[in-house]
């Protein structure tokens, strides 16, 4: 898989404050890339430098090969849809109307188009109802339609599903799938909501402190959380004995320990344990949630 954006130690300051620092992200062509990070962690400001709405202290990225520096990065950018912080949305207007006015102000010749990109979206149907009475899920998807005008194959969406219901959630979940699998879109979605990216996420990037702390595959992250089980033993070559016959998956921690995954059962494993004439001292079950993983990646919330 090619890269669709690239950052290279890119920094932007305000005044003293760094609020990304040295920042090195990848997001592969295809990808749904989960920008994960706390409050004020620097997402809305590395999607503000990528957007060309602000430039970078310091630093360079790449859209499709693309520097930020070269004159070609305007045309490249055509290729990006973006909603950052809330939708630029006119509220005495209906769907239809503003994505006609997004239209005109962006000089389309013709108003083609627009009931597909509704359809796309689940908003055919709200016909003259103004988008001051739409819910905060119905004013995201026209955001979302908005930012689809022009078909880009990479779409960059800020913090989409905050303040949302739980059907809010649901909608903006199946139509940034359907985006990717049956649109082929890359997406970079920025959220704290670790529960409902893990739902989307082909990838993720950690932010903390305006720094990119950790790059990691979904297939990677989910065999980092997966399940497993923690034992301490007296004789911890019996224990490789019994676990190679079981043909069990296995890590040796210390002359003690070792970490067994997947589905083990147990007491097959300590009737094995017994025959060896090794003991068994403590252990636990382990399966760490992308909240623990995160918390740790973090150091338990400790840069609060
Ligand atoms: N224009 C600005 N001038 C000064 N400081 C700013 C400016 N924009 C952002 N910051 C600061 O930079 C830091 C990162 O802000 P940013 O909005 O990127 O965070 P975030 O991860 O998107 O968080 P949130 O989820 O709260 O929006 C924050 O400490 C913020 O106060």
């Amino acid at each position: 898989m090619t890269d669709c954006l690239v950052t290279n130690e890119l920094c932007k300051s305000y005044r003293n404050f760094k609020a990304l620092h040295r920042l090195n992200m990848h997001i592969p062509k295809g990808a749904i890339y989960g920008f994960v990070g706390k409050n004020g962690a620097g997402k809305t400001t590395l999607i503000r430098q990528i957007c060309g709405l602000q430039n970078p202290t310091s630093g360079s990225y790449s859209l499709y090969g693309v520097k930020n520096t070269d004159p070609a990065i305007r045309k490249v950018r055509k290729r990006m849809g973006a909603v950052v912080e809330t939708p630029a949305i006119y509220q005495d207007m209906t769907a239809a109307e503003n994505l006609k006015m997004q239209y005109q102000l962006l000089g389309l010749p013709s108003f083609e188009g627009i009931p597909e990109l509704l359809e796309l979206v689940g908003l055919e149907k709200v016909g003259k109802k103004k988008a001051k009475d739409f819910s905060l899920g119905m004013r995201q998807r026209l955001g979302i339609a908005i930012a689809l005008y022009g078909n880009p194959d990479f779409l960059v969406l800020d913090e989409p599903i905050n303040g949302l219901d739980p059907q809010g959630i649901v909608e903006i979940r199946e139509l940034i799938l359907k985006l990717n699998q049956e649109y082929q879109i890359t997406v970079l979605i920025s959220s704290h909501i670790l529960d409902e990216l893990a739902k989307l996420a082909t990838h993720y990037g950690f932010i903390e402190g305006g720094t990119l702390i950790k790059e990691i595959s979904a297939r990677d992250l989910e065999a980092a959380c997966r399940k497993s089980i923690r034992l301490t033993v007296s004789d911890i070559r019996a224990l490789c004995r019994v676990l190679d016959r079981m043909k069990l998956e296995y890590r040796i921690d210390s002359e003690r320990k070792a970490e067994i995954y997947g589905e083990v059962g147990v007491t097959t494993l300590t009737m094995a344990l017994a025959q060896e004439k090794c003991e068994i001292f403590s252990m636990q079950e382990h399966e760490e949630s992308l909240e623990t993983y995160y918390m740790n990646l973090i150091g338990g919330g400790q840069h609060e």
